[in-house]
């Protein structure tokens, strides 16, 4: 058994938010995409414009799908605006007591059937839930950076989730034309428990001087035929956000094996997230990105 949902909210319109009302949109659901930052939410209706003008000019999507899907937007600074939601997506910053925070001000407004997912990349769907007034129809619907590119997404139960939030939470994945991959409850998922370390790896190679950004970044492209770099993703996917995950796992499982790199923290400390803030392990500022060590 399935909920019908036909209008989707979206907390914080970060890249992650961006993207999910992006794809949400273009497969027909109304969205209400929700950030305290009115230049944010600004900036996030212009990427997404910018993204689907380019699936228009790859001819994914025609010019009226472009249209359609932007009409189904609407931006919202007040949590209010979602009170009619039937699914909430929260994908703010990945800090614990931030989405918590975000959980208890929507639950007060939605209606007691509406289904509340986030977005998180790492931390207890069950801890998470119960910071809500409904642990039964919270679900983790962990989406894959850039959103409308990757095929995957990771479903998360909560141990109080009830089998129609995750029926549903797989047809709301499903009807996006994504596939679903099912992890247990356990610090940063599947993805993430693998991704992630890797990436931690490769700030210690560079950290130790076994190689410098270009080398260690053109090694795992070349050698290994990642898309990407490592460090040239961890800029992508937001050095808070990588750095956060670290911690998860090291105080989640408890292991030193987890230990966060040092140079991580320093990049974080210096406010030098990635693409985000135009520098990390690149610098973004010119027409091209150079290495910052
Ligand atoms: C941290 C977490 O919690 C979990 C995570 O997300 S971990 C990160 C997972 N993501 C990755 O590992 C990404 C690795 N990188 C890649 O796969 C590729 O470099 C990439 C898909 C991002 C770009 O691929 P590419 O071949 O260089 O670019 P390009 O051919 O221009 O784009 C491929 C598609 O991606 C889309 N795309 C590329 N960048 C995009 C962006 N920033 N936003 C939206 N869409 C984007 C393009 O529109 C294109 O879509 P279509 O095929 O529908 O036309
Ligand atoms: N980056 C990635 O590759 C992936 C990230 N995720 C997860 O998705 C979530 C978002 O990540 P990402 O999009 O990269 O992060 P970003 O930093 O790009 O975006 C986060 C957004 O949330 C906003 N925000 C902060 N606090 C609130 C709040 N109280 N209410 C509403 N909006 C708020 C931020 O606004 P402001 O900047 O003004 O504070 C910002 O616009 C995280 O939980 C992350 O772990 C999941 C998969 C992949």
């Amino acid at each position: 058994m399935t909920v019908a949902i036909k209008k989707v909210g979206v907390i914080g319109s970060g890249q992650m938010g961006n993207g999910i009302a992006h794809v949400a949109a273009l497969a027909g659901f109304d969205v209400v995409l929700n950030d305290v930052s009115a230049d944010r939410l600004k900036s996030a209706l212009a990427t997404i414009n910018g993204n689907l003008t380019r699936q228009v000019a790859k001819k994914t999507i025609s010019e009226d799908e472009r249209k359609k899907a932007l009409d189904r937007i609407a931006s919202a600074e007040a949590l209010d605006a979602l009170a009619d939601c039937d699914l909430v997506i929260e994908t703010a910053i990945e800090k614990e007591e931030t989405k918590r925070k975000i959980f208890h001000e929507v639950c007060a407004v939605l209606k007691p059937e509406a289904i509340v997912a986030t977005n998180s990349s790492s931390i207890s769907i069950t801890r998470l839930a119960a910071s809500t007034d409904r642990p039964e129809k919270f679900i983790g619907i962990h989406f894959m950076n850039p959103v409308p590119a990757m095929e995957l997404v990771e479903l998360i139960r909560g141990i109080a989730t009830d089998d129609m939030t995750f029926d549903t939470a797989k047809a709301f994945v499903a009807r996006l034309g994504k596939q679903v991959a099912v992890s247990e409850d356990f610090p940063a998922f599947i993805v993430n428990r693998i991704l992630l370390p890797m990436i931690n790896e490769a700030i210690y190679t560079l950290y130790e001087g076994v190689g410098n950004v270009e080398a260690i970044d053109a090694a795992m492209k070349l050698g290994a035929h990642h898309p990407m770099g490592p460090l040239e993703l961890a800029d992508f996917i937001g050095l808070d956000t990588c750095l956060s995950i670290m911690q998860v796992l090291h105080e989640g499982l408890a292991d030193s094996k987890y230990r966060p790199c040092p140079l991580l923290v320093k990049y974080v400390e210096a406010g030098w997230l990635g693409r985000k803030t135009q520098r990390g392990f690149y610098d973004y500022r010119g027409d091209r990105p150079i290495p910052t060590r």
